[in-house]
């Protein structure tokens, strides 16, 4: 049966990050997508205009439909907008047994707060303890531990931070440095780093999400976490060249590069 990979997030209007993001991602790696929304922004290549949340109870009901009767063999995890709903689906994941990849997203690409501050205690304290993976980018680090990032010679204290909360592995991106495009994969004693050529392409519009469905679609189809996230990093990197300019601003990655690619 097709692997089935389960994306908790919330939608992006412009199509290029949240669900959307994660839909085409896995689209595009073969496995079956489906969704559980958190919240609904108004956005485009320019930034946010708007964010509504839905009530606890939608989100705890739409999980439950997928799960009980569909299955899933991986979850995702994105905006998460508020403590209430970090808690509700922590718990939620909590209660099922398949790897989890928990993309703590904080700010978006425009400086747009996505999750509220009151949220990030229960983000350390409830939903990092059940991540299989944790992918924050650098902002995500200095907002959860303090700890500012400005070369690749600390990924390493940042990793050794984020673990501390518990998540099995964290996955620290570095693509807001200068040079390559390192990342840090480690769960405290295996390291593997990530490098590839930084593209010098400003539509750059859903990387994190793009990345973090992309480990989760690997991990549904058995592989280990760190052959998921090498696999993941390289389509990633791909969607990077293909972006393309959309609207006055930044433009999204390209998820269907992949496909573009394997059929002709
Ligand atoms: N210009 C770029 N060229 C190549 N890889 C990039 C570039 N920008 C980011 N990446 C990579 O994209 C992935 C997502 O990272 P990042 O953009 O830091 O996440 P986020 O969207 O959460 O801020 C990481 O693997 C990172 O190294
Ligand atoms: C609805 C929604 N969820 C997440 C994000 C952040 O996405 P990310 O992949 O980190 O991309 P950028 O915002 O950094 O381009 C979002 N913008 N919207």
């Amino acid at each position: 049966m097709k692997p089935r990979v389960l994306t908790v997030a919330g939608s992006d209007s412009g199509g290029g990050a949240g669900i959307q993001a994660d839909l085409k991602t896995m689209l595009a790696l073969g496995v079956h997508g489906m969704s559980v929304v958190t919240a609904v922004t108004a956005q485009n290549s320019l930034g946010v205009q708007g964010a509504w949340e839905l009530p606890a109870e939608a989100v705890r009901a739409q999980y439950r439909s997928v799960v009980d009767d569909i299955g899933v063999q991986a979850v995702k995890t994105g905006m998460l907008a508020s403590a209430e709903l970090v808690e509700t689906v922590a718990g939620l994941i909590g209660g099922t047994d398949v790897p989890t990849v928990v993309d703590p997203v904080g700010i978006s690409k425009h400086g747009d707060s996505l999750l509220a501050d009151s949220a990030l205690d229960a983000v350390r304290t409830k939903l990092l303890p059940v991540a299989t993976v944790a992918t924050p980018n650098l902002d995500e680090v200095a907002q959860l531990t303090g700890v500012r990032v400005d070369s690749e010679g600390q990924l390493r204290e940042a990793a050794a931070a984020v673990l501390s909360y518990g998540p099995r592995w964290v996955l620290i991106k570095g693509g807001h440095l200068p040079g390559d495009a390192v990342d840090l994969l480690t769960d405290g004693s295996e390291e593997h780093w990530l490098r590839a050529p930084r593209h010098d392409n400003r539509h750059t519009h859903g990387t994190g999400c793009t990345l973090a469905s992309a480990i989760a679609s690997q991990l549904a189809m058995g592989r280990s976490v760190p052959e998921a996230v090498t696999e993941a990093k390289a389509y990633v990197t791909g969607a990077i060249a293909a972006g393309f300019a959309l609207g006055k601003g930044i433009g999204p990655v390209d998820h269907g590069w992949a496909l573009r690619r394997e059929a002709f």
